[in-house]
């Protein structure tokens, strides 16, 4: 460890906060919002990943028949599980704080992220949901029942090409510590 490094670990302490981001992202808008978080608090960034990703076409929410609406109408009805590559994170139970980041699917953080809130333990844990979307802001009514322990922070919505100093603006005022 060269003395360098120390000088600057140093001067990142104002900002040290013990949280991790966890995101998914399907066209790369809200991993930029997440990379940004990450960088800012210098803290692990973890991607959560489909076991089948989504391609461009399954994404097409225009077409009755891709993969999207088809998931869109089993969402709904409660009858839909998209299982991720893993759901486990080596610095997630020291955590206090989860920003947990998704595109905005209908109104809802895309239900990709359902199954890491279904299977961890959030007590004594923040969630701090954010996305980005086209126009529409979300709500969380997908999410809250499966980590019912949670405290549920306040989500913020970005517009798909939103600019790096509003995401810093926005975690100065969170003011976390
Ligand atoms: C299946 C699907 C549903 C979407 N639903 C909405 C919506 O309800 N409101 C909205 O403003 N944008 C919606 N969008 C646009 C995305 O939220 C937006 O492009 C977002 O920035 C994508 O983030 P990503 O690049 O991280 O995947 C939707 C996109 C897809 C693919």
């Amino acid at each position: 460890c060269s003395t360098d490094e120390s000088v600057e670990e140093t001067s990142s302490h104002s900002n040290e906060i013990n949280a991790i981001v966890v995101y998914y992202s399907a066209t790369g808008n809200t991993e930029k919002v997440a990379q940004t978080i990450s960088d800012h608090f210098d803290i692990p960034i973890y991607e959560l990943e489909p076991v089948d990703p989504y391609s461009e076409e399954d994404l097409n929410y225009s077409d009755e028949q891709s993969r999207v609406s088809i998931e869109y109408e089993e969402h709904i009805n409660g009858d839909l599980e998209v299982e991720l590559t893993t759901t486990d994170f080596d610095e997630f139970s020291d955590a206090d704080y989860i920003f947990l980041g998704a595109p905005v699917w209908w109104q809802e953080l895309s239900w990709v992220v359902e199954d890491f809130v279904k299977e961890n333990d959030f007590s004594d844990k923040t969630i701090i949901p954010f996305a980005t979307s086209a126009s529409s802001d979300f709500n969380l009514d997908n999410l809250t029942p499966l980590a019912a322990n949670a405290d549920w922070g306040e989500a913020r919505r970005f517009s798909s090409n939103v600019d790096e100093d509003e995401i810093i603006e926005w975690l100065n005022e969170l003011n976390l510590s």
